[in-house]
């Protein structure tokens, strides 16, 4: 993928650590860049998971059917979980724009734990602690969460033209506000009239968790995984279900530890 993937530069990519946001934020994205494209009454995330309005270049690598991508018509929104420094070159090179989500780890892990005690080739119990250990070890399929955040909020601050860092917990509070600035980075500003119109509410409540959550779960998502290992409980602070206090102050001494050289706080 690294030598082949060409990005162009109208490309927008949605960046993230598993689980952080990246569904919402695909949503979002695309239903911003899109909006001149398609009504809200037939618009294809009424009908469709976001992976599949935005695909993840690495499973196209993956499962060999890369030249899918270059089918797509522009600007492309797409998505990707891998480390700023594993991306391929031309999307570093590009003019393109990098819009990054995360969220804060505890909510991170207890998401992540969910998704992998529904795949049925975990035929044997996958107990929470176990997880729990592997996370703060960082052995993740994308390395450990604090690294890949970092890579992507030094880049930002050194080319904010590039990237922008979303909060999964700001989002939630202020989705409006959140959307309105994506909006402006990624080149679409809403007009006067748009939000006059209440455009920017209209998008919110079409990516909403409630909206989504309930599409037809029969179809699949992203790589034939079912729609609704996506959609879970989109609640702020949920680790507090999970984790014992003395879990929760290791992982937030971990996390504390890990950021102590960067000014990036979740
Ligand atoms: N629209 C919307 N609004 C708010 N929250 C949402 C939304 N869509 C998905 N979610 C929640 O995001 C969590 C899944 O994270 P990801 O989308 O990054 O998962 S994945 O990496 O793409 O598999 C997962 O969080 P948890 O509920 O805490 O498990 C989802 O419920």
């Amino acid at each position: 993928m690294h030598e082949v993937f060409q990005s162009q530069p109208s490309d927008v990519f949605v960046a993230s650590f598993m689980k952080s946001g990246t569904t919402w934020l695909k949503a979002l994205a695309f239903a911003v860049m899109h909006r001149d494209k398609y009504t809200l009454s037939s618009h294809p995330l009424l009908k469709l998971n976001p992976h599949d309005c935005v695909p993840i270049i690495e499973h196209h690598y993956a499962t060999r059917d890369e030249q899918y991508l270059e089918t797509l018509p522009s600007p492309r929104v797409l998505g990707t979980h891998v480390s700023y420094s594993m991306l391929p070159d031309s999307i570093k090179a590009s003019t393109n724009k990098i819009v990054y989500i995360c969220r804060e780890p505890k909510d991170v892990l207890v998401s992540l734990w969910h998704m992998v005690t529904k795949f049925e080739w975990f035929n044997k119990p996958f107990p929470f602690a176990k997880a729990f250990e592997l996370f703060c070890e960082g052995r993740m399929p994308y390395g450990p969460v604090w690294d890949h955040v970092l890579e992507y909020y030094t880049k930002s601050i050194h080319n904010p033209e590039k990237i922008m860092i979303l909060k999964y917990e700001e989002m939630s509070k202020d989705p409006i506000d959140s959307v309105v600035r994506m909006a402006n980075f990624i080149g679409c500003p809403f007009s006067e009239d748009e939000i006059k119109n209440g455009v920017v509410e209209k998008i919110v409540e079409l990516c909403s968790f409630n909206k989504l959550k309930d599409l037809d779960v029969n179809k699949n998502g992203a790589g034939n995984v079912p729609n609704n290992y996506f959609f879970r409980k989109a609640v702020v602070g949920d680790w507090q279900n999970y984790m014992t206090p003395e879990m929760a102050h290791k992982l937030d001494e971990i996390t504390k530890e890990k950021l102590s050289d960067s000014t990036f706080t979740y």
